[in-house]
């Protein structure tokens, strides 16, 4: 596909999307239909589209619209490209301009340029302060690729070395001992002999420094209660001696869990919501809760856009009722721990507050936040030793 064909495609992914198809079944659809299209084509129709969602809003000023044409059209300007060279109507690229699209697009404005609904800005201001423009500005751009070094395994030079053999080249990511930065061959990392035989797992390095700075005590039974694909548990299981167990309320979503925890050579039980509640009590019970993920919002830019207020409610409504559940299961002077990748202060800092409130037995041994940044996502960490 030649460049301009490439964009005419996410101007049609873009535009199917408009009746809230997600971004990732509206790419497939499209792939379905484009046996022509090699991996490094649908990897860059896949770039334009998820660049244009993470900076929809000012795409839409600076393209004058927003259709899947005036999308990209805002951000070929944005990215300083002559939309003209594009527009050309040859082959299959998009057809040329109008006079219309030509005059239509204007600088966007100061809350434009955020790239956020000015809602959510505001919830950005009162949780970060100083630091909520940096944070709106690193969603505007692509994710870093990070991994998990598996100290079980190999050293870590040793994987580094193994990684490059597979075209993947990785930097040690500065106070986050273990956590790699893919700078070269992300695409590569889940055909590398170096995943294939789990010395590395992908995870961001705001959740490895998260699970690093949990005190899990030699031999402690720890139970992750919102495991989803397990990541959280493998990364614990990776670095303490202890016996461990997932739970989810979708067990589904814990089906690559025993393939992922065989590859890492740890053993996690699975524990349906009776099983919990006898293997009770644990030593940490971790809730890793599902929230609007706005601090990773640039892998999954959509998001930013779907959160409504009301949403948000349900997920903070969500989050209590996990908290209220998983600390019956936690033993008497054992932890209780809370994580989101949100930077909302509703998410974080007022639930904790709100469960000190119903439960003064607690105390908070532990608060931290990680920002928006090159090597890692927003994230946060409340750690409650039980009376
Ligand atoms: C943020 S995700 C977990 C991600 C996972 N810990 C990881 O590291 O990959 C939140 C998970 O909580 C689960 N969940 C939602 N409500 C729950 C509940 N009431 N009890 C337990 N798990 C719940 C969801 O199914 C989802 O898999």
């Amino acid at each position: 596909m030649t460049p301009a064909a490439r964009v005419q495609a996410a101007i049609e992914v873009l535009d199917a999307m408009t009746g809230w198809l997600a971004a990732e079944q509206a790419l497939t659809r499209w792939a379905r239909g484009a046996r022509y299209a090699g991996s490094k084509d649908r990897a860059a129709v896949r770039d334009h589209v998820f660049s244009v969602l993470r900076t929809r809003r000012s795409c839409a000023a600076l393209g004058g619209g927003e259709t899947g044409r005036a999308l990209l059209l805002g951000h070929l300007r944005a990215e300083g490209a002559d939309p003209e060279a594009i527009f050309t109507g040859e082959g299959h690229a998009p057809t040329p301009l109008t006079a219309d699209e030509r005059a239509a697009g204007r600088a966007p404005t100061p809350e434009e340029a955020r790239d956020l609904p000015d809602w959510l800005w505001e919830r950005f201001e009162t949780a970060l302060g100083a630091q909520a423009d940096a944070a709106a500005q690193a969603l505007r751009h692509r994710a870093p690729v990070c991994l998990r070094h598996n100290p079980r395994m190999k050293p870590l030079s040793q994987v580094i070395e193994i990684l490059l053999k597979d075209g993947v080249a990785t930097i040690p990511v500065a106070q986050v001992d273990g956590a790699l930065h893919v700078t070269e061959g992300a695409r590569r990392v889940a055909q590398s002999d170096a995943f294939r035989e789990g010395h590395v797992e992908l995870q961001d390095a705001s959740s490895q420094a998260a699970m690093a700075a949990l005190p899990v005590p030699d031999g402690a039974r720890v139970l992750d209660f919102c495991a989803g694909g397990g990541g959280k548990v493998l990364a614990l299981a990776a670095w303490h001696e202890g016996t461990w167990f997932a739970h989810d309320a979708a067990p589904d979503r814990m089906r690559d869990l025993p393939a992922r925890a065989a590859r890492a050579g740890a053993e996690v039980t699975l524990l349906d919501a009776e099983a919990v509640a006898s293997a009770a009590p644990f030593d940490l019970v971790l809730c890793d809760v599902p929230c609007s993920g706005s601090g990773t919002w640039r892998r999954a830019p959509e998001a930013k856009w779907a959160l409504t207020p009301e949403r948000l409610h349900a997920l903070c409504y969500t989050q209590r009722e996990i908290l209220e559940q998983a600390q019956a299961f936690v033993r008497p002077k054992g932890l209780l721990v809370y994580t989101t990748c949100s930077v909302l202060a509703e998410e974080n800092a007022a639930q904790i507050e709100g469960f000190q409130a119903a439960h003064p037995g607690w105390t908070r041994e532990d608060t931290r936040r990680w920002p928006v940044s090159d090597t890692g996502d927003g994230f946060y960490l409340a750690t409650l030793r039980k009376g």
